[in-house]
């Protein structure tokens, strides 16, 4: 189990030392188009499970879609006290 904040440290470390075989790494070379439609999809995905699917579902849904949030917010340059400065 990790936090919204440790999956940020990893994924930041990743994007600077770019290892062999992460998906991160793969993603952020992608760019952000084909990050923000997979971004598109998790969030139908999540609306999909909370309707349909039941709790645990739901819940993976969101950790996956926390997950395409956090490499957009990389591949977009920014930090986690840009976002946080508007909640
Ligand atoms: N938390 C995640 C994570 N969540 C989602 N994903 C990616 O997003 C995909 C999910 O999208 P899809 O919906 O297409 O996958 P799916 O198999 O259809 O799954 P469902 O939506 O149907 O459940 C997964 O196959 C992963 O590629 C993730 N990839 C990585 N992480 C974590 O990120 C860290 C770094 O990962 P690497 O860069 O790969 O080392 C590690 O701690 C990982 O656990």
């Amino acid at each position: 189990m990790k936090t919204f904040e440790q999956l940020w440290d990893e994924l930041s470390r990743k994007a600077t030392e770019r290892p062999e075989g992460s998906g991160t790494v793969a993603a952020l070379d992608a760019g952000v188009h084909t990050i923000g439609k997979k971004v598109v999809e998790e969030a139908a995905e999540v609306w999909m499970a909370a309707e349909h699917e039941g709790r645990e579902r739901t819940a993976e849904e969101i950790s996956q879609l926390i997950y395409h949030l956090q490499v957009l917010m990389l591949a977009s340059g920014l930090t986690l006290d840009d976002v946080y400065a508007h909640l």
